[in-house]
């Protein structure tokens, strides 16, 4: 079994984005910047937000952390946005997710510069990646494409399960998988026979935020699992949607969790950005 190691490969990223980042500044005297906004005081979110800033700083690029109360209107957010919208220093804008229930996300991500967003969460950037066309790509599906990429796994023709039809996760993975000519079948938590589809499946990659969901059982011999859960149980400790353990004899790549589909997030978030940045320089420079 070859553990897909996503915290290793994301230091390789990093090292890439410092790289690409210092010939902005020296070639281009472009610093990319990216704004989160971090509306409430969930604690997860805290944790993600503090990750995302310390990594950018690591890389060289400007961040900005604008936190804001769980009261506040949506029109509040709104004119965030748009102030970020326009303002140079800032290449990327993200909205740490979920927003409080009294916050419409369609409309607060529909209101982001689509060449600004670097989660790829925007309508614009959507039917783009659905077109196969140049876009900013959703961070975690982003880092999975990354992933087969560097351990040199095809996905062309395989049979490919997404267990989790998410906006974030599971949509733009069946979509960046069409586009690399996989066959692709999405199940939910409607699907009847959950392991009918995996069984039959050379990759699974689950996403559904429930703890060790995915049993050797329900996989064939020599699967690759791809988990992007991160469920935190009652002993404080991560665990994905996968069981690990169990499964680890049957497959034949699998990544951990923590330290692997996570850390690749956050990596390709980084890449984003530094899209962005040059998206920018072109803008300027016409
Ligand atoms: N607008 C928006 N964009 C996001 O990309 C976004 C979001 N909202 N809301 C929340 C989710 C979650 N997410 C993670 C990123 C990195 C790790 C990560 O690095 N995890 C480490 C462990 C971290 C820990 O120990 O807590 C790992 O899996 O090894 C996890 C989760 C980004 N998200």
């Amino acid at each position: 079994m070859i553990l897909l190691d996503g915290k290793a490969l994301s230091e390789k990223i990093k090292e890439e984005v410092k790289v690409e980042v210092a010939e902005l500044v020296e070639e281009k005297q472009i610093t990319p910047g990216l704004a989160v906004i971090l509306v409430g005081n969930d604690a997860a979110s805290a944790t993600y937000v503090a990750s995302k800033a310390k990594s950018c700083k690591n890389a060289g690029i400007y961040s900005v952390v604008h936190e804001m109360p769980e009261s506040i209107t949506q029109e509040e957010l709104l004119e965030t946005i748009a102030r970020m919208n326009e303002n140079p220093k800032l290449d990327g804008i993200l909205v740490q997710l979920p927003l409080p229930k009294h916050i419409d996300t369609t409309v607060v991500l529909e209101a982001i510069d689509p060449l600004k967003d670097v989660d790829g969460f925007h309508p614009y950037n959507v039917g783009r990646m659905v077109s196969n066309l140049d876009a900013f790509l959703p961070a975690t599906p982003f880092g999975v494409m990354r992933m087969f990429e560097e351990y040199g796994i095809e996905v062309s023709g395989k049979n490919v399960v997404v267990i989790g039809s998410s906006d974030i996760v599971g949509k733009p993975m069946a979509s960046l998988l069409i586009n690399a000519k996989a066959t692709v079948t999405v199940c939910n938590s409607r699907t009847k026979d959950l392991a009918f589809f995996t069984k039959a499946a050379d990759i699974v990659v689950i996403a559904v935020g429930v703890p060790h969901l995915l049993k050797a059982d329900m996989i064939k011999d020599g699967a690759i699992v791809i988990d992007v859960g991160i469920n935190r149980l009652d002993t404080g400790k991560l665990t994905g949607d996968a069981d690990f353990e169990d499964c680890k004899n049957k497959c034949s790549h699998i990544t951990p969790v923590p330290g692997g589909v996570g850390p690749m997030t956050i990596g390709m978030l980084l890449k984003n950005t530094i899209k962005a940045a040059k998206l920018r320089e072109k803008r300027e420079k016409k």
